[in-house]
């Protein structure tokens, strides 16, 4: 029998993201390739915009998906989060040259107390939310307190692209393919002090830390690439990543609904307060996922220098969830 379709929200629709992401949804990457879809369009009440939406929305029309079982446009999250299995918060300012994530603090941190309390009303009980609009750890924190008749568990912010990328780099540094690293991860805020981490890793069994052997490559080179790499590409491209941030969206909720398989990933979700980080801060963690559940990997040694990199990292996030204090009450 055919599985009963499912409702993705996208905010941001018509922005660069969307563009790479909403394709893909439809043609079955994200939820599997026996799952229709419905998609829920959220765009700001401009006419630009909802009219941009609307040549996207004509595009995906003439792709004919035969997963997609339905389609709309909204400009008010009370309608476009109506019954929705999953929503994609990608609706956001960009940064521009020479600004950090947390820049953009202040004129996104709005966005995520309204469409928190618009989930909290009227999305499924079990929405899966992810987080991809900056800075993502504290918007996904500040959608997460505004919706307090939701589980915390369902809000998740994106570091994902950061695992991709950190795969790519030890991919390219031990000339292995990327399928083959294994129990890599990523600690703490999508933002340059994140924490990528390759001490348990492995390829073929063997230890990524003993192949690379190199503690100056770590710390000079993998850490300042993964975690300066968004800024990078911004300087080349004169826009932020869009099409890999949309592939990371879609590996993230690809997996957390349709589960690892007992490999490891990096998901941005709120602390139970593994690894002394404070309950409810929302941190990117090692974790399997499997029905449609995320469990942090436990048990990890942190070494001196991990401890201090995890330390910088939750600080970071800590100021900026002073910062917005007066958004969650
Ligand atoms: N977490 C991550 O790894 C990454 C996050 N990002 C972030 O994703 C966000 C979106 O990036 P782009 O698509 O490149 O930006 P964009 O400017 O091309 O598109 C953003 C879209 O969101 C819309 N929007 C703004 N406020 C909205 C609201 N309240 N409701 C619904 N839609 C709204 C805008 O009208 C625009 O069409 C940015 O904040 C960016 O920094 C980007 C790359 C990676
Ligand atoms: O760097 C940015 O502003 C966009 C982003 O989050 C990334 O590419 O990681």
């Amino acid at each position: 029998m055919a599985k009963a379709p499912m409702r993705v929200a996208v905010t941001g629709a018509a922005g660069q993201i969307g563009y790479s992401l909403l394709f893909r949804i439809a043609n079955g990457d994200m939820l599997g390739k026996d799952q229709p879809v419905i998609l829920q369009l959220l765009e700001i009440p401009d006419e630009k915009a909802q009219k941009a939406l609307k040549g996207v929305m004509m595009e995906i029309d003439d792709c004919a998906f035969p997963l997609l079982a339905g389609m709309s446009a909204h400009s008010d999250p009370m309608t476009a989060f109506k019954d929705i299995d999953v929503a994609l918060l990608v609706g956001a300012r960009p940064r521009g040259p020479g600004m950090e994530r947390k820049d953009l603090l202040e004129a996104n941190a709005q966005i995520f107390t309204v469409q928190g309390k618009a989930l909290d009303a009227v999305a499924s009980r079990n929405v899966k939310v992810l987080v991809v609009g900056n800075p993502a750890n504290t918007n996904a924190y500040i959608a997460m307190k505004s919706a307090p008749n939701l589980p915390a568990k369902n809000f998740t912010a994106m570091l994902r692209l950061d695992h991709n990328r950190a795969l790519s780099q030890i991919a390219a540094k031990t000339g292995k393919p990327v399928a083959s690293i294994e129990k890599l991860c990523v600690w703490g805020n999508h933002s340059p002090t994140m924490y990528a981490d390759y001490r348990f890793a492995t390829i073929d069994g063997q230890s990524v830390k003993d192949m690379i052997n190199d503690a100056a490559w770590n710390k000079d080179t993998f850490l300042p690439t993964v975690g300066k790499r968004g800024g990078a590409i911004i300087e080349a491209r004169g826009l932020s990543s869009a099409a890999s941030a949309a592939n990371a969206a879609i590996d993230h909720v690809h997996d957390w609904v349709l589960g690892t398989n007992g490999k490891w990933t990096t998901m941005g979700i709120p602390s139970d307060g593994s690894y002394d980080i404070p309950e409810g801060t929302i941190f990117g963690f090692p974790v399997t996922t499997e029905n449609g559940e995320y469990k942090i990997i436990s048990g990890l040694a942190i070494d001196e220098f991990s401890r201090e990199r995890i330390n910088v990292t939750l600080n970071e996030l800590l100021e900026e969830r002073e910062g917005v204090k007066h958004l969650v009450g």
